[in-house]
């Protein structure tokens, strides 16, 4: 059944059985089959868990852990975690009311997070025997990295070496928003995403206001929460050495997942990864890559990561420590899908919710860039949404389109 993945916005605000509060959107669920959301959890999860079975020469007691947890996701109800499990405490609160329960019940958020963190159980990730660490996604981000197309996509930082620092600017930022298209969760069972126009693509645009954030020689500090590893942290990494040497940022926080996540969520191995391509690359990739070495090295550029990061809530309910780091820098830019279902909320919002009112919980002010792979949207003029609804396409999903949303510090 092919998934419907293209709402107008009152059914969208109300049309989902997800629990509603005041918000007055609802909580996305899994329990409508051919949702988008039910797609993930029917047809993407059954075929990741068999593509990580293949990847490795896993032993029996790991294939019978996979088998398991395939049998669970289709036909079980949510099991908890093993009372030995480092982490049982935390997710036994964080799942309470969904245990025992159809995974296609809890919400969407909570059970994609949830599978990810039981997939890492399965291969013996948290354990102490001989895969202790090994991330079970590494083939598929390790192959995207060696492809051609990166060889053509560094080939092509040369060219920009000409153009006005203006145009290069706006040429980094897209490709970083774009380069989020290149996520491998999202290729499970969609293919690659047809290019289309960057520009119209796009549905909301405040590239402006991200810029006039970051005035040349202001000694900004800019916090970047990564998403993807490969084809998207490469052009985040070639925008942050872009805002470095044209002084947009005198510093720049790179946040990374602690753990395997979402398929190709960055971790600290993915940077290391993706910065030794860039080093070994000819010209200008080459150079960049040399100077963010160095970069790291010298302090300007700092990797850093936090548990919060996989867990499956909203940045609304982020821990203190965290929430102290993004108030102490000039603007937080937030990659990917995810992030934003995170920053905004994983609900059936009304397109036209204003982003501002939104993020205002925010500890200072915050960019989203992301090409749009969930239901979620806000922050939509009434005239886009008109004209994306009239296209009859599943622009929600699709990855066909992107927005840049910026909400400065209140
Ligand atoms: O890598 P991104 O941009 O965060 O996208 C991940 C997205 O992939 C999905 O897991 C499935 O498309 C979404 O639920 C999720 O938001």
């Amino acid at each position: 059944m092919p998934e419907n993945t293209s709402r107008t916005s009152d059914e969208g605000a109300d049309r989902d059985s997800g629990p509603v509060d005041e918000s007055g959107a609802s909580v996305i669920l899994s329990d409508e089959t051919g949702s988008f959301a039910w797609g993930v959890l029917a047809k993407r999860h059954p075929s990741l868990i068999q593509q990580v079975r293949d990847a490795f020469p896993y032993g029996r007691r790991q294939h019978a852990a996979l088998d398991a947890l395939l049998d669970e996701i289709t036909n079980g109800v949510v099991e908890p975690l093993a009372p030995s499990a480092h982490d049982h405490g935390q997710w036994a609160e964080w799942g309470r009311g969904h245990f025992g329960r159809p995974w296609f019940d809890a919400p969407f958020l909570w059970a994609e997070s949830y599978f990810y963190r039981r997939l890492l159980g399965a291969v013996e990730y948290f354990g102490t025997g001989p895969w202790q660490g090994v991330d079970p996604f590494a083939p598929f981000k390790q192959a995207e990295l060696r492809t051609a197309v990166v060889d053509e996509e560094l080939g092509a930082l040369d060219a920009l070496a000409d153009v006005s620092a203006d145009e290069r600017a706006t040429a980094l930022l897209h490709a970083s928003l774009w380069g989020n298209r290149a996520d491998l969760g999202f290729r499970v069972t969609e293919g690659d995403p047809a290019p289309g126009d960057a520009t119209d693509g796009l549905v909301a645009d405040d590239a402006a206001v991200l810029w006039q954030l970051l005035p040349a020689g202001a000694g900004s500090t800019v916090a970047v929460v990564a998403d993807n590893a490969g084809r998207e942290l490469i052009p985040d990494l070639i925008l942050i050495d872009h805002l470095l040497v044209h002084r947009h940022a005198k510093r720049v926080v790179l946040h990374v997942k602690p753990s395997p996540y979402y398929v190709s969520d960055a971790m600290t191995a993915d940077v290391v990864d993706c910065l030794r391509r860039l080093t070994e690359a000819p010209g200008e990739a080459g150079r960049i890559g040399n100077r963010l070495w160095e970069a790291v090295a010298t302090g300007h550029v700092e990797i850093r990561t936090h548990p919060f990061f996989c867990a499956p809530l909203s940045y609304a309910e982020m821990p203190d420590d965290l929430r102290e780091e993004f108030a102490a820098v000039t603007l937080t830019i937030l990659k990917g899908d995810l992030n934003y279902r995170r920053l905004v909320g994983d609900r059936m919002w009304d397109a036209r919710t204003r982003f501002a009112d939104l993020t205002a919980y925010f500890p200072g002010a915050v960019a989203a860039l992301r090409t749009l792979k969930s239901d979620v949207i806000v922050g939509l003029e009434q005239k886009t949404l008109d004209a994306l609804e009239r296209s009859g396409r599943a622009w929600r999903t699709s990855g066909t389109h992107a927005l840049v949303q910026v909400r400065r510090q209140t």
